[in-house]
């Protein structure tokens, strides 16, 4: 693992409610090392994607943060609208949930990726339409060479996954923020997503940070992990402290709520972090199952 790309210390998000300031996140610190993942973890509302969009300056003009989040150097909170611009994209790039509200369905998906690195770098038509190949075969697209002239509506859910991590790529981020990337996908699809960004991490150096509801995909991918409640650090470890040994009782309520987790959580020690957490009929579904992008014949 590398350097520390950013060290975020008593971050707090609040939002103007009636008349008075409610805290959505309170005093959150945490610092990520190049090619780590961290994976924030909490119930809806518990304050996961907030604390990443004050990253970035995408709160709503209701929204303030405080605290200091430092990205190799450069100081976050406080930065203006238009610095903020700058970073995003450039340093910092984020993968929604939803494809297909990210990606615009006017333009084919290479013309999208295209446009990603012209914006960022001086390339001409041709060798951006390389590099955007290049990345479209990074990400396991299907005859990228192909598939880099189709509309958004024409590949399937989790080619658009795959579409939406390679233009989160294209500028080479030193930090990669992934909100829920996978809950909007069938859930072997979801599987395949997850393997590509494990070997992704492995060849790009950015930190990840992973925010999910889901402690199956954190078993699967995070090297430490932040539990979040109403807003609060709750536990904070690593993957390995927290999956065999939760000490708050909120962390062993969300492990208990992945069945073959619970397993491992209530009795026999836990060897490594899990390599098997999807569940198709309730049967586990091995991650190193061939990849296929289409949904299982139920
Ligand atoms: N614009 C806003 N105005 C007021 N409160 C907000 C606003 N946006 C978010 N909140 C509140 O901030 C808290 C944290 O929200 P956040 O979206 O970070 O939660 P989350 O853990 O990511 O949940 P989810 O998984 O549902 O997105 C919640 O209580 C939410 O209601």
């Amino acid at each position: 693992m590398g350097d520390t790309i950013l060290t975020v210390k008593d971050l707090t998000v609040q939002f103007w409610v009636g008349d008075e300031w409610f805290t959505a996140v309170d005093k959150l610190s945490y610092t990520l090392k190049a090619g780590e993942v961290l994976a924030i973890v909490g119930e809806s509302g518990s304050g996961k994607t907030q604390s990443s969009m004050s990253l970035l300056g995408l709160l709503p003009p209701t929204g303030r943060a405080t605290g200091s989040a430092n990205l190799k150097g450069t100081e976050l909170v406080g930065m203006s609208i238009q610095e903020l611009r700058e970073i995003r994209g450039n340093e910092v790039s984020i993968i929604f949930q939803e494809p297909m509200t990210a990606l615009n369905p006017v333009y084919t998906v290479g013309f999208q990726i295209v446009e990603t690195l012209r914006t960022h770098y001086l390339m001409s038509p041709t060798v951006a339409k390389e590099r955007a190949i290049e990345l479209m075969t990074l990400v396991e697209i299907p005859s990228p060479a192909d598939s880099f002239d189709k509309f958004p509506h024409q590949l399937s859910g989790g080619q658009r996954q795959r579409i939406m991590i390679a233009q989160a790529l294209a500028c080479e981020p030193k930090l990669l923020i992934a909100d829920e990337p996978t809950t909007a996908l069938d859930v072997t699809v979801q599987a395949e997503i997850l393997k590509l960004m494990r070997d992704l991490r492995e060849r790009v150096s950015a930190g990840i940070i992973l925010i999910t509801h889901d402690m199956g995909v954190v078993a699967d991918m995070a090297d430490r992990i932040i539990v979040m409640k109403d807003g609060v650090v709750v536990e904070h470890g690593t993957s390995q402290e927290i999956f065999k040994n939760p000490q708050h009782p909120y962390t062993q309520q969300l492990l208990a709520a992945v069945p073959h987790l619970a397993e491992h959580v209530d009795g026999d020690e836990l060897s490594g972090p899990p390599q098997t957490i999807i569940m198709v009929d309730d049967v586990p579904v091995p991650l190193s199952e061939p990849r296929s992008d289409k949904p299982r014949p139920s």
